[in-house]
């Protein structure tokens, strides 16, 4: 069975940094047997402002960042799933792409997709996060496509709070789906594993997620606890504490066809809107 590795760490304004920790990852998830890597949204950097987001993006075709784990997933022939940033098509420099690229085991970028979903919140008491002031939504989906684990869905973080783009993904084939994540600490305690147990148990797919972890500057902590959950629902990996980690799952193709034949989610058109 092919295994997948599932990272965690703390992405800080210090991109030459960031590199370093996920090339690491790189090395460790190959030594180990794995054929796929997933790093979280925003590998790349985390800022403290808009504006210093806007300073710190780079073209994807020559940013260090990009280019540093290109190399290196070449050198150890591993796919990488990872979350950065990327200026927008209008050359504006008013705001940012959240994106989520595919780098296949000879280093090239295959897939991408930006996140459709932006994180406009105001908690009381938690936090108060307007991601659409640097953040241009994306305007459409990434069509499934062959990873060496299977039919891959590449959704960000916030998306795992609608199912209906995890169910578009299914219907479009996906087997799994992974969500790059920055999740806050107050909302990762309260909803974090229930919306990826329920995304994994409804879709009927595997659920990968890489997560950001701890303290990112004095304004920006994130809750951790990367995790992989088969389509039964169970969680088969997971980095427990709030530290740089990595944990490996084993990714059994045969439970998808089992549980969707065994349980199968006939859907009712006839009588509600499809999604
Ligand atoms: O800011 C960046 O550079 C990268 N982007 C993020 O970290 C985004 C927007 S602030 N975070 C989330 O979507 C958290 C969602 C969340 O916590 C929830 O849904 O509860």
């Amino acid at each position: 069975m092919p295994l997948a590795a599932i990272a965690q760490f703390t992405s800080t304004n210090i991109l030459a940094q960031n590199l370093k920790i996920c090339q690491n990852f790189i090395r460790t998830a190959a030594s180990k047997g794995a054929v796929v890597l997933f790093l979280p949204e925003a590998s790349d950097y985390i800022s403290s402002s808009a504006e210093e987001s806007l300073s710190l993006c780079q073209p994807v075709d020559t940013s260090p960042f990009v280019l540093g784990l290109r190399e290196e997933a070449k050198k150890y022939a591993l796919a990488v799933g990872v979350g950065i940033h990327e200026p927008t098509a209008d050359g504006l420099k008013e705001r940012v792409r959240n994106t989520s690229i595919w780098i296949n085991g000879q280093g090239e970028i295959t897939q991408r997709y930006q996140k459709v979903h932006v994180f406009d919140v105001d908690i009381e008491g938690g936090p108060r996060i307007l991601e659409s002031r640097s953040t241009e939504p994306g305007a459409s989906l990434t069509p499934p496509f062959d990873t060496p684990i299977g039919k891959l869905g590449l959704l960000i973080c916030f998306d795992l709070r609608f199912p209906e783009v995890s169910l578009t993904l299914r219907r479009q084939g996906a087997s799994i789906l992974t969500y790059p994540s920055a999740f806050t600490v107050p909302t990762g305690q309260a909803h974090w594993e229930t919306l990826l147990r329920a995304r994994a148990i409804e879709t009927q797919s595997w659920v990968i997620a890489a997560a950001q972890v701890g303290e990112h500057n004095e304004k920006r902590r994130s809750y951790g606890h990367a995790m992989a959950v088969d389509p039964w629902g169970t969680v088969v990996a997971e980095c427990v504490e709030e530290k740089e980690d990595i944990c490996f799952a084993e990714i059994d193709s045969q439970i998808i066809e089992r549980v969707r034949r065994e349980v199968p989610l006939k859907r009712r058109f006839d009588v509600y809107p499809e999604v």
